[in-house]
């Protein structure tokens, strides 16, 4: 393992059902490193979601290896620790499914931090996390109906901050919410992760975010990657004639460059209502 890497995937099989079994996830390795943001990129169906749900291991795995900070991560079935217990924590499309509508959730980012010092790391404030993703502290005691959509996924992804993770598998994050919010809570992800010295790996079909955020890419097709590197190489350069195809379909103007990453605390907030009218104006 080179210096640095925090996740390590070595030919990932996925299959479902049986005679004949459907092939998901047919071979499939990469690296991810502490404070790299990967995305994984390619059409509906091409196994994406199978592949992050067996590396954090709540998908079986048919072959393959996963190693988390050089740790062996057992496949499902091995295991006896929860994914936070191997310092992965993973975020899904819809943030009601990472939140409990009954717990308020100053109770759920405490969750979170208790899963952190389970594994003997740092414990946080619950009121820090909210004010890290631009909410008032005071919210804490707020169960998750009263926050928007957009809200709703801030607190799943402090929350899953919240546990310390040394790797985050974000699952098209923010594919469900409205689109004026889409890319502020991308760059925010972007930037927390990093900040925490985080790797991630982040799902997305919406190309004109990847290039943004990620520092590479990997293009999936029909359950293999068949293509991976820097994105801003990928992009100038794509060499698989399926990720041309890929990249071809997105309009994205000349120009737009990288999202600024969010400033420490304080100014967050304002940051946040600030990211779409930025790249706006970047684009004009
Ligand atoms: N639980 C399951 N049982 C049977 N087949 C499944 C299951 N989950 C996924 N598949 C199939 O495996 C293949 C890969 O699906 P997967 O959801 O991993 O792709 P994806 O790239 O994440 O797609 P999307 O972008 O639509 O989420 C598809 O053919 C899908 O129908």
């Amino acid at each position: 393992m080179s210096a640095g890497t925090v996740l390590e995937a070595e030919g990932i099989v996925v299959e479902y059902g049986r005679r004949p079994a459907l092939r998901a996830v047919d071979g499939v390795g990469f690296r991810v490193a502490a404070g790299e943001v990967v995305a994984l990129v390619g059409e509906s169906g091409c196994g994406k979601s199978s592949l992050a749900r067996a590396v954090v291991g709540i998908e079986k795995r048919r072959a393959g290896d996963v190693r988390l900070n050089g740790a062996d991560v057992p496949p499902l079935g091995l295991r006896r620790r929860s994914p936070a217990m191997t310092g992965m924590q993973m975020v899904f499309q819809d943030p009601n499914s990472s939140l409990n509508p009954r717990r308020r959730i100053g109770e759920q980012l405490g969750d979170g931090v208790r899963a952190a010092l389970a594994r003997g790391d740092e414990g946080s404030d619950p009121a820090d996390w909210l004010r890290r993703v631009g909410l008032d502290p005071a919210m804490l005691t707020r169960f998750p109906h009263e926050f928007s959509g957009g809200q709703k996924q801030r607190i799943a992804i402090a929350r899953a901050l919240a546990a310390r993770p040394r790797m985050l598998v974000a699952d098209e994050p923010i594919s469900a919410l409205d689109a004026s919010t889409q890319t502020s809570v991308a760059a925010l992800m972007r930037s927390l992760s990093v900040e925490a010295g985080a790797g991630m790996l982040f799902i997305s079909h919406d190309l004109s975010v990847v290039r943004r955020i990620a520092d590479r890419v990997l293009v999936m097709y029909r359950g293999r990657v068949v293509e991976s590197g820097d994105t801003e190489t990928v992009w100038q350069n794509p060499l698989h004639p399926y990720t041309r195809a890929l990249l071809a379909a997105i309009p994205l103007p000349d120009g737009l460059g990288r999202l600024p990453l969010a400033p420490a605390e304080a100014d967050r907030a304002t940051w946040l209502d600030d990211v779409p009218a930025a790249l706006e104006r970047t684009a004009a």
